[in-house]
């Protein structure tokens, strides 16, 4: 199975440039599943609540999904990707899985950062899994990563692979990946943006890049520089998550002392 992210500079509110973009990008890769990153056509740093409805979207019939769509169809590839999403009660940061057959699942970012928490509703999606054939797919959005029950839950719900949408700015989830992936022996994929966004006065937010593949055995298969865009896709075997069993006397998810964990 061929995987893949697309580290990626958006130009704030410069959706369909960005989607563009993207499209021209993607016309040049072939692979099974490509990530990209979290609020990837919109860009992140907001400075009311009338830019983030103005650019925020119904999920899966605007724009931005249904641009998604028509790439995975033309690809013949599945995309995880963020977005701004418009739900009935709000807004939400959220992430869209999508592939040739249509859209396929939304998730609402669960763990908000910063001032985020102004813009967003927390997310009430909760983790899910979806069986694409080829692997069992979940997404975690960017902040996620931070609780290690978001990877926990995917893992414990059957993902072999977790697509991570993320505009990264601290510096630790590059290297703290190797860790979600190793504990749960599952494959991560953080899609991370670059460029620097100082928008309304604010003080700038400079992205990370570092994107990067990690296997269920935490090795990185590639990660991105910090300030340069790419796409890269990675031949991987799914089927290596499926294995929980560290040794003969040792089950990663089995072993768990749940009764134990309750604080
Ligand atoms: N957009 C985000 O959720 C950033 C989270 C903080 C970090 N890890 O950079």
């Amino acid at each position: 199975m061929r995987v893949g992210y697309l580290q990626f500079d958006p130009i704030f509110a410069e959706v369909k440039r960005n989607l563009d973009r993207v499209a021209e990008r993607l016309s040049r890769e072939t692979c099974d599943l490509m990530v990209l990153p979290e609020l990837f056509a919109s860009g992140y740093q907001f400075v009311s609540e009338t830019e983030v409805r103005a650019l925020a979207e119904p999920v899966p019939d605007g724009p931005t999904t249904q641009r998604l769509v028509e790439i995975a169809r033309e690809r013949n590839m599945h995309l995880a990707a963020g977005l701004p999403e418009r739900g009935t009660d709000g807004c939400y940061n959220s992430a869209v899985l999508v592939g040739p057959q249509g859209f396929i699942g939304l998730y609402r970012k669960t763990h908000l950062f910063f001032e985020e928490t102004l813009w967003f509703r927390p997310g009430n999606t909760g983790f899910q899994v979806w069986d694409l054939g080829v692997a069992k797919v979940g997404l975690m959005v960017c902040f996620d990563w931070y609780y290690p029950e978001s990877a926990r839950t995917l893992a414990l719900k059957g993902a072999e692979i977790i697509c991570h949408p993320s505009n990264l700015v601290l510096p630790h989830c590059p290297d703290a990946m190797v860790t979600r992936s190793l504990e749960n022996r599952v494959f991560a994929i953080t899609a991370n943006r670059i460029g620097t966004e100082a928008r309304g006065g604010k003080p700038p937010m400079t992205f990370i890049g570092n994107s990067e593949v990690v296997t269920p055995r935490g090795k990185i298969l590639q990660r991105a520089p910090r300030d340069r865009e790419e796409a890269a896709v990675i031949e991987i075997d799914p089927a290596e998550a499926a294995n929980k069993a560290l040794n003969p006397y040792n089950d990663l998810l089995k072993d768990r002392r749940v009764e134990l964990y309750n604080p």
